[in-house]
């Protein structure tokens, strides 16, 4: 019972109880993927090694499996080291390839824009134009782009280790996972 109340818990607060989704995600390496999926999991912070074998990162909560890496997924939550400026072209780079991926066409990104508990992370609208995504995000909130060949798209910032800001995100992602 207990357990029960918890993943309803958590899948209700990302939005996403009462959905069966396969969510993809993906970022740089030191993005804080493994941090956010393990603090979603279980709520604990846990130090990690960088991630060799990404296939194998894998949790289900309730119905909703986490995959670190697949094809026809539901939905793309993209990190980024909001702090790592030095790396934004990169990132950039990354996110543009997963854009023009074919097998990704019509897929929510959600880009998350980690560690703004350091102080000199980068702010929204910084990141939103150094990654190129000024004029693609759709806006926040509920917005609906039935019929209009938009691909739902937006940054939120976040901190994934003091626990804020991700929460937003997810639930602005699943209203597009059906
Ligand atoms: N300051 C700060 N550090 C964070 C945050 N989230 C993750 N980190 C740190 O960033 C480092 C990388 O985190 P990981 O979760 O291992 O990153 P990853 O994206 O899984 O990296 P790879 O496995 O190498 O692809 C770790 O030292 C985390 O503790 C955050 O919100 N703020
Ligand atoms: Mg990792």
């Amino acid at each position: 019972m207990f357990l029960f109340d918890w993943f309803y818990g958590i899948l209700s607060f990302l939005g996403l109880s009462n959905k069966e989704a396969k969510i993809l995600f993906l970022g740089l390496d030191n993005a804080g993927k493994t941090t956010l999926l393990h603090m979603l999991k279980d709520e604990r912070l846990v130090q990690h090694q960088p991630t060799q074998h990404p296939t194998s990162e894998e949790l289900s909560i309730g119905k909703i499996k986490f995959k670190a890496f697949d094809l026809g997924v539901d939905a793309v939550v993209y990190l980024v080291d909001a702090a790592d400026k030095e790396r934004f072209v990169e990132s950039k780079k990354e996110l543009d390839g997963l854009l023009s991926d074919d097998s990704l066409v019509n897929v929510p990104f959600l880009i998350l824009g980690n560690k703004i508990d350091i102080p000199y992370a980068a702010s929204e609208e910084e990141l939103k134009y150094y990654l190129g995504l000024s004029s693609f995000a759709t806006g926040k909130g509920t917005v609906k782009l039935d019929g209009s060949n938009l691909r739902p798209m937006e940054v939120f910032m976040c901190s994934v280790v003091r626990k804020m800001g991700y929460g937003e995100g997810f639930k602005w992602v699943s209203q597009y996972i059906k």
